[in-house]
């Protein structure tokens, strides 16, 4: 038998005439952090919920420690851990209340829980705040005690919905120690998110997009894989050079970032034949450059090559 901590199979779903989810697979391995990463409405929450029991898959199956999901939901609700997006604190108990709630609601012993409540202030430095009611911490707080709760029982399994979704950059890097610590200690995490720059701290990455996995990966043999050259297209404008650049590019070579406009140069035409082109059309830009594509390019460019999804 495959005891992989986790094996998704062509899972399929559909709400009404929505098709949520179509054919998603996902292997993890043990100690392993694990990115879904897409949009909002990509389908992350939906295979989240499957993977967890909560929902049923119309089609495909899902192998938790090498056991069927669907046929085994006691041992997959008791060994994985499940963070919600919307994860819901008692906000009228105190830091140590919640976590002692949840080691209840997992049946750990009082004096384990006891142990693991030390354990758990370490990591997520939440002791001195212990007697604070969860309504008055701050969001990033409210984050890590919502990990806290989940890692009370230890679970070997953990599966994460946007854990730093609205969360101070100082935060997000906290949580992000957090999880690196985690799976350094073995466990195995699949954690969602839609920043992008999320995706280089994860040890493998899927990229989802209306249901389906265009890509899936290490992140850096991703970013590898892109073999066009791309150039920066910086200036002080780029609404303008993005809709300037409609006429003389195909759509699905250019998009629209902060500092400018990054081109795909599909036909290899050069940088010196597109800095003419666009000096000959009075282009308003400041300077064009080669660079490096970043995650976000690689999944525009895979976005763009399955026809926008469709
Ligand atoms: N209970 C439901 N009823 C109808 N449609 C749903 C339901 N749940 C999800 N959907 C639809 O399925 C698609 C995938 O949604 P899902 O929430 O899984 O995406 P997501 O990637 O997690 O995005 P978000 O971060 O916004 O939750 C969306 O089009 C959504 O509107």
């Amino acid at each position: 038998m495959n005891d992989k901590p986790l094996i998704v199979e062509n899972i399929e779903k559909s709400f009404g005439g929505v098709r949520a989810l179509r054919g998603v697979s996902l292997q993890l391995e043990p100690g392993q952090i694990y990115g879904l990463i897409g949009p909002d409405g990509a389908g992350k929450t939906t295979l989240m919920r499957i993977i967890v029991t909560l929902l049923k898959a119309d089609a495909g199956s899902v192998w938790f420690l090498g056991r069927n999901a669907a046929r085994d939901i006691t041992f997959v609700r008791r060994n994985i851990g499940y963070m919600p997006q919307r994860f819901s604190l008692y906000p009228d108990l105190t830091v140590e209340e919640n976590l002692r709630f949840f080691g209840d609601l997992f049946g750990v012993q009082p004096q384990v829980q006891a142990e693991r409540l030390q354990k758990l202030y370490r990591f997520s430095r939440l002791g001195p705040f212990k007697k604070r009611m969860a309504d008055a911490l701050s969001g990033g707080m409210k984050q890590k005690l919502a990990l806290s709760c989940m890692l009370i029982h230890e679970p070997a399994v953990m599966i994460m919905d946007e854990p730093t979704y609205g969360v101070d950059p100082v935060s997000r890097a906290e949580l992000w120690d957090i999880l690196k610590e985690l799976a350094a200690d073995g466990k195995t995490i699949l954690v969602s998110t839609a920043y992008m720059d999320e995706a280089l701290l994860c040890d493998h990455v899927a990229l989802i997009f209306k249901g389906k996995v265009l890509a899936s990966g290490r992140p850096q043999a991703l970013i590898r894989s892109m073999k066009q050259p791309l150039y920066l297209i910086k200036t002080q404008n780029a609404h303008g050079l993005y809709h300037a650049l409609q006429k003389l590019f195909a759509k699905n070579d250019f998009n629209l970032f902060g500092e400018g406009v990054h081109l795909f140069d599909r036909q290899n035409l050069g940088m010196d034949h597109i800095r003419r082109k666009l000096k000959e059309n009075h282009f308003p830009f400041d300077l064009i450059k080669p660079i490096e594509p970043n995650i976000e390019d690689i999944f525009l460019n895979l976005i763009h090559q399955h026809g926008d999804g469709e």
